[in-house]
């Protein structure tokens, strides 16, 4: 299966094409893995997930430009998402000893409780093309920190990047059979994931639309799910707000990835008052972005991952401008052709616009008005996800009752980027199940169990 560069179409390589049956066979290969593996003491595995961590931050610069050649973010981009995905190893390499159980006051008198954390088994992890390094890493590191052993499915579209940090896992020691990356037909892997009952647990991060699908097939089996899935950000600017402050943070949370990151900014919730400055001064900001391929250094936006993508936030702007919408900044193909894009903003836009309701993933800002608190936290979770939310507000009360109020996972105050490995990353309603980072990560891979010591 050949792996097609988005900034120039040339081919970056190829990977085998793959179905159920080789599928089955990396999960017997995990299987086996897993006794070795779990008999770890917790101090040596985690010993081998920082030669792990080491040996990625070593190659990062190797690793960035395979990151860029097969999903096509700006260098400096992908080697913070290196950078970052590295972290999450070396956060579950020190956490891997803190999988602590408890006793619990008994119940009788002749009676003791004890309650122990095992890890869950053999694991499966199915992983998008937008951030190919980092999502594999949160999920497998905090499942090997665990002791369990996995399966990994990246995106079709971007292999390498998993296979080269599979490749780091095995010079640092990690043995045969404890990671594993499988290439090829997404619905028959998928399939074969989800259905065999060795696979204990599916981490699937992806749209809500393909979680949906693997949680049904997921029913037969009774599998643990963690879903990492679609989003519907707002990024909502107070008029008490500092505008430097947001305006630098809409742009990271916006135009990141070129717009491509699940929990960027969809919809701009600006006051009436500070409305024009804001959509102004972020324009402004927008047409200082570099377009181009993300191997050149002086590059700050890359292509999107394909036309697909691009035809998408054209009929998001066509339908927001039929309803009244304004562009300020971009607003078409890029002269460079192929899938890149111009940053894009748009003003006035009506709350009956796709945008409003649907994930656009492309770097398109959509700035929709407000007046009052009540009326901006009704449309901000006025939408089936809740993955990430942003405010811009100094007013300590408004920020208790915003984050209190906001139906998400994850809510960033006077920030626009805030994942990393030491927090509980995850959405709710449609945006997902379970949280990745933090010692909440690697509670997601262990069993809880109970023992009842009787007789005494
Ligand atoms: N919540 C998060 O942390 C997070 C992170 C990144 C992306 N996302 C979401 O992912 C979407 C974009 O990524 P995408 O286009 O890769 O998503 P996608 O759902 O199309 O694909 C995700 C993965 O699932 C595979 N897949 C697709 N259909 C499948 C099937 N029927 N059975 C098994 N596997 C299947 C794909 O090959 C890919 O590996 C967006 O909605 C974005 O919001 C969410
Ligand atoms: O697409 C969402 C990813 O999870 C990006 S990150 O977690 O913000 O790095």
């Amino acid at each position: 299966m050949a792996v097609l560069n988005p900034a120039t179409g040339e081919e970056v390589g190829s990977v085998p094409f793959f179905r159920a049956e080789e599928t089955r066979r990396a999960v017997e290969a995990a299987e086996k893995a897993l006794p070795a593996w779990r008999g770890l003491l917790a101090k040596e595995r985690g010993r081998l997930l920082r030669r792990w961590f080491d040996l990625i931050i070593e190659n990062s610069d190797d690793l960035a430009r395979i990151l860029t050649a097969e999903q096509g973010k700006p260098h400096k981009e992908a080697l913070a998402e290196v950078v970052s995905g590295a972290q999450f190893i070396e956060w579950f390499a020190e956490e891997a000893r803190r999988t602590y159980g408890e006793t619990l006051p008994p119940p009788a008198h002749d009676r003791r409780v004890v309650v122990i954390k095992q890890p869950i088994g053999v694991c499966a992890a199915i992983t998008p093309w937008n951030f190919p390094n980092t999502i594999v890493t949160r999920k497998a590191a905090a499942a090997l920190a665990a002791g369990c052993t996995m399966i990994v499915r990246p995106a079709t579209e971007t292999p390498f990047s998993a296979l080269a940090l599979a490749e780091l896992a095995a010079r640092a020691g990690i043995p045969e059979g404890v990671l594993n990356v499988i290439t090829g037909h997404s619905k028959d892997m998928g399939l074969e994931l989800t259905t065999n009952p060795t696979v204990r647990k599916l981490s699937f991060t992806g749209s809500t639309e393909v979680g949906r699908i693997l949680m049904g097939q997921s029913a037969s089996t009774i599998k643990k799910l963690a879903l990492e899935l679609g989003g519907n950000a707002p990024f909502i600017v107070f008029d008490d707000a500092d505008l430097d402050q947001a305006v630098e943070g809409a742009l990271a949370s916006k135009f990141r990835n070129s717009g491509q990151a699940c929990v960027g900014t969809n919809r701009f919730y600006v006051h009436d008052a500070v409305y024009d400055e804001f959509s102004a001064r972020l324009a402004e900001r927008v047409k200082s972005l570099v377009v181009g391929d993300g191997a050149d250094p002086a590059v700050t936006m890359g292509p999107l991952i394909d036309t697909n993508a691009v035809e998408k936030v054209e009929s998001h702007i066509a339908d927001a401008v039929d309803k009244g919408a304004r562009v300020i900044a971009g607003g078409k193909r890029h002269a460079l052709g192929r899938s890149f894009f111009e940053p894009t903003v748009m003003v006035d836009v009506s709350p009956e616009s796709r945008v409003s309701h649907e994930e656009t993933f492309g770097p398109l800002a959509s700035i929709f008005r407000f007046t009052d608190e009540e009326e901006v936290l009704k449309a901000a979770n006025d939408t089936e996800l809740g993955l990430a939310a942003y405010v811009y507000t100094r007013d300590i009360g408004r920020i208790w009752r915003m984050g209190e109020a906001i139906e998400t996972g994850m809510v960033g105050f006077n920030v626009g980027l805030m994942a990393n490995e030491a927090v509980p990353f995850g959405g709710i309603k449609e945006s997902g199940i379970g949280r990745e980072g933090s010692h909440y990560g690697l509670e997601d891979y262990l069993e809880v169990k109970y023992l009842c010591m009787g007789g005494i």
